[in-house]
């Protein structure tokens, strides 16, 4: 194929780990995160994988499963471009919630249909969220993006579509140019980006769980159509809900 290109999601989050929902909260990899995103680059390394650049979020769990593949392999003076762009969904109120917690305040009915929705958004996240001055007065984001702008929700819908303007405008021109890139976001915003790949409808989309710590691989053909999708490296276990 004409193009390749290499997609990961973070390593398991220490927020993952105690099913709390995390969005734009710049939680810490756990220990086992951290050793997936060793394992990944491992995996990278063993098949010869070697870059021109790099785009991750703005959340260190992205950054670091990112900074431990560039050590394995050897180019941590990679140039790394970050993005709020391909942060996480943002679960607005629900960000630090649990399971039971999300039950008790919101009732089950409704959480059934945040968690079956495509355009349904979680409560907006207001002043007095525990982590509003947190998230919102963070110096990463400075300005980008504008007040006016910044979100305190997302739905799957509007995260994908602020993801996928950086991948239009910002990545495809660098794969054109014919650079090796990788990519190290979350969840949600890659599946924007495969959504996009592959022609997926806003049901199938919901159905992919991408596994944490696995790079996969797309290859593209020159009009950038999927001539392979997804494929991973390592022990494959996608997860399908
Ligand atoms: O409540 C939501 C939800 C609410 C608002 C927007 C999106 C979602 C959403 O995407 C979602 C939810 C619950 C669960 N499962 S759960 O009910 O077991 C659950 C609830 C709370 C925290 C973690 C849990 O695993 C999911 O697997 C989801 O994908």
């Amino acid at each position: 194929a004409k193009y390749k290109i290499v997609m990961i999601r973070h390593g398991e989050s220490e927020w993952n780990q105690k099913n709390l929902f995390c969005g734009w909260y710049d939680a810490d990899l756990s220990d086992k995160g951290r050793e997936e995103a060793v394992a990944a680059g491992k995996a990278l390394k063993a098949e010869g994988y070697q870059f021109d650049v790099a785009h991750t979020s703005v959340l260190k769990r992205a950054q670091i499963t990112l900074n431990s593949i560039l050590n394995e392999i050897g180019q941590t003076d990679l140039p790394v471009n970050k993005t709020w762009r391909l942060n996480e969904r943002h679960y607005g109120g629900l960000t630090g919630l649990n399971k039971a917690e999300t039950a008790a305040k919101y009732g089950e009915a409704q959480v059934q249909i945040w968690r079956r929705s495509f355009d349904i958004p979680p409560p907006a996240m207001e002043k007095d969220h525990p982590y509003y001055e947190t998230i919102v007065k963070d110096a990463r984001y400075a300005g980008d993006p504008k007040p006016e702008e910044f979100p305190m929700f997302e739905s799957l819908k509007l995260t994908i579509e602020r993801t996928l303007p950086y991948w239009n405008n910002v990545i495809v021109p660098q794969i054109k140019e014919g650079k090796k890139i990788i990519i190290a976001a979350h969840g949600n915003s890659l599946r924007g980006i495969v959504k996009h790949l592959d022609k997926l409808s806003d049901a199938a989309i919901m159905e992919l769980n991408l596994p944490t710590g696995i790079p996969f691989v797309y290859e593209l053909d020159e009009n950038l159509e999927p001539v392979d999708s997804m494929v991973f490296l390592g022990d494959e276990e996608t997860v399908r809900a």
